[in-house]
């Protein structure tokens, strides 16, 4: 039998563990995409802990994913980040994979930052390119594979939360403003991304069918993190790097592959780290507007 409090102990039990090894009280949660684990380094007074050492926690088996969990201090804001993310395709439950959500948000966490490296497939989409996340198709969840299915845990959040604003406007449209102000602008638009399963990526014929239903970029990962911090309440804001334009057509010849995902991770780690980090300085940590607050 599938009893929510049992469930509900398990994420207090990492909560807590947590609580008794760091001094920290994050405000921030932030995940870190694949290869994007440098948004860690900016942290100032850093505890950090090997996934294997904390209670509950899944293990990262992807390379780019350190299985880190980091904490620290951020221009006066304190923040917890994850160098390393769970993908269903690694045979983790969903509810595994957004198992740290639910215990950021019983650390008192606030604002999720989530990032992700992603394949394009607007043509204004270039590799290097950053893409606000503007909202998103949940494939898996279109089919009934969502980290919410089973009991729902009231004490997260209700049984049907609005998914219609979980991507905050303020924080996009900071961002934006951030992106201005760092001369990078024409790097960075808004965008849907849309969360496949993976682990292969995209045929053509998938390819052509995910353009033709107006998604700007594909990924394996995000959209289930989205859904159960959006469901708990908390403040979202999302960004993809693009690190590959998706093959949509016959006659092209480039192919994806995981090393090249990673090579631009490496190379715009700079601009995303900045962005990011101007991003948590600025924001208002006390305005946590959204639909499904508890
Ligand atoms: O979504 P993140 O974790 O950034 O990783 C993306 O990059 C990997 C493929 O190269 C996939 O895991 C895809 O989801
Ligand atoms: O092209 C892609 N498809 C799916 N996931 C990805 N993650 C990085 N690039 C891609």
């Amino acid at each position: 039998d599938f009893r929510p409090d049992d469930v509900h102990d398990e994420y207090q039990k990492t909560a807590d563990w947590l609580r008794s090894q760091t001094k920290h009280r994050p405000q921030v949660a932030i995940i870190c995409g694949s290869g994007l684990g440098m948004l860690a380094d900016a942290l100032k007074c850093q505890d950090s802990f090997a996934y294997s050492d904390i209670p509950g926690f899944p293990q990262s088996t992807v390379q780019g994913h350190a299985g880190r969990l980091v904490f620290g201090e951020l221009k006066g804001k304190t923040c917890v980040c994850m160098q390393g993310r769970f993908h269903m395709y690694e045979g983790h439950s969903l509810c595994k994979t957004t198992f740290p959500v639910r215990v950021f948000k019983l650390l008192g966490v606030k604002t999720l930052i989530v990032t992700n490296a992603a394949g394009s497939l607007a043509d204004g989409l270039q590799p290097g390119d950053i893409m606000i996340i503007k909202d998103h198709v949940n494939f898996p969840g279109l089919v009934g594979l969502n980290p919410l299915s089973g009991p729902n845990d009231d004490k997260f959040g209700p049984r049907f939360p609005a998914m219609s604003d979980c991507y905050n406007k303020d924080l996009r449209c900071l961002a934006m403003e951030i992106a201005k102000q760092m001369g990078v602008a024409s790097l960075v638009q808004e965008g849907v991304y849309a969360m496949v399963g993976g682990p292969n990526f995209e045929s053509i014929a998938e390819a052509k069918l995910l353009h033709q239903l107006g998604v700007d970029a594909v990924g394996m990962s995000t959209a289930p993190e989205v859904v159960v911090a959006t469901h708990c309440g908390l403040r979202v804001f999302g960004l993809s790097l693009i690190t590959n334009k998706v093959v949509k057509s016959y006659e092209d010849s480039d192919s994806v592959n995981h090393e090249g995902v990673l090579e631009v991770g490496r190379l715009r780690s700079q601009t995303v780290q900045q962005l990011v980090t101007e991003l948590i300085s600025r924001m208002d940590i006390n305005n946590n507007s959204t639909n499904n607050t508890v």
